[in-house]
């Protein structure tokens, strides 16, 4: 279980005046800056959730994960996961974890992930047989057999993020922290990625924290949604239950197909009734309640706090 308390993180910053008169000023007395990234937040996460964090730019999102990880201690309040007090790094806790960020590489830019890998085996001292075992079924897994033996530096986005994938997992961890995983990945990779991690959670349990600006991640990943806003967790709950209010002028954004061009078309709602029977079924591509999806209601929140 992760459950913080009170959580505050602040990061005290240097300000650099301009130009060379700042530089011999900021000598003999340097400005700092105090950013308040978390703000008192107690939440709970349960062993086995996979849960999407989501939130706009700096609201804080890669500070909670290095507090989850212990790469920052909390400057108040407290973060316990799995019982433990994650800045002490014990070996015990660094090997119920795995961390990836999806802009920093934890391999090799010149060797094969392979060589990472088997280092990663012996740091976390992996029995033999375990770790061959475990190896192969994540190879096969995020379908790794052709690039795990080239030099990183080779690879494509989409493959780099596989392979650190495949490191982040080689030691069972039971939580998983990923950092905007599939920034810049593909269609067809994301999907990959997705059944993936859905499947780790499953056979695992392992308990997953995405963070992602993409909300499909979140809409497909998570069961549990998180969203931070300038550092207040302002929404905690089940993905596919957000707190929808249909107004009833909302709008529908029907499409449909009208001499095998398709056309879209904003129906108001009191009028959908009669604009449906005036469309064969089999021509109807999709017909969508404006301001009642994921997007729509984080959209509203994030402006809510902006306007504060
Ligand atoms: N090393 C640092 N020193 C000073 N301030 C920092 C540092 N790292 C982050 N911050 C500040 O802390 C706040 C939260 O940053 P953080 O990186 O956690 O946000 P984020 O939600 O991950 O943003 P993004 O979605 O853009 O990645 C921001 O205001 C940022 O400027």
């Amino acid at each position: 279980m992760i459950k913080t308390k009170q959580l505050s993180f602040e990061y005290e910053s240097f300000v650099k005046e301009p130009g060379l008169k700042g530089s011999i000023s900021d000598f003999f007395k340097r400005k700092t800056k105090t950013i308040q990234a978390l703000k008192n937040n107690s939440i709970t996460i349960n062993d086995g959730d996979m849960v999407g964090l989501i939130g706009p730019n700096g609201a804080g999102k890669t500070t909670f994960i290095k507090l989850l990880t212990g790469i920052l201690s909390p400057t108040h309040g407290s973060v316990i996961v799995d019982n433990q007090i994650p800045t002490y790094r014990a070996n015990k806790y660094l090997k119920q974890v795995g961390i990836l960020f999806g802009q920093k590489s934890q391999l090799t830019w010149d060797l094969p992930a392979i060589d990472t890998l088997n280092m990663l085996a012996y740091i976390y001292k992996i029995p033999h047989d375990k770790y061959i075992n475990r190896k192969q079924t994540l190879i096969n897994m995020l379908d790794a057999q052709e690039f795990i033996n080239q030099p990183v530096r080779k690879l494509s986005l989409g493959q780099r993020v596989r392979c650190e994938l495949i490191c982040a997992l080689i030691h069972e961890p039971k939580y998983l922290f990923l950092d905007e995983p599939t920034l810049g990945l593909d269609l067809l990779t994301q999907q990959h990625i997705y059944k993936f991690l859905r499947a780790e959670n499953q056979q695992n349990h392992t308990t997953i924290l995405i963070t992602s600006h993409y909300l499909k991640d979140i809409e497909m990943l998570s069961d549990k949604l998180l969203i931070l806003v300038d550092g207040n967790f302002v929404y905690q709950g089940q993905t596919n239950n957000i707190p929808i209010q249909p107004n009833q002028l909302d709008n529908f954004t029907c499409k449909y197909l009208k001499n095998n061009q398709t056309v879209t078309e904003k129906v108001p709602s009191n009028q959908l009734k009669t604009f449906i029977n005036q469309i064969d079924s089999e021509n109807i591509i999709s017909i969508k309640r404006e301001g009642v999806s994921l997007e729509a209601f984080v959209q509203k929140l994030y402006l809510e706090y902006k306007n504060k």
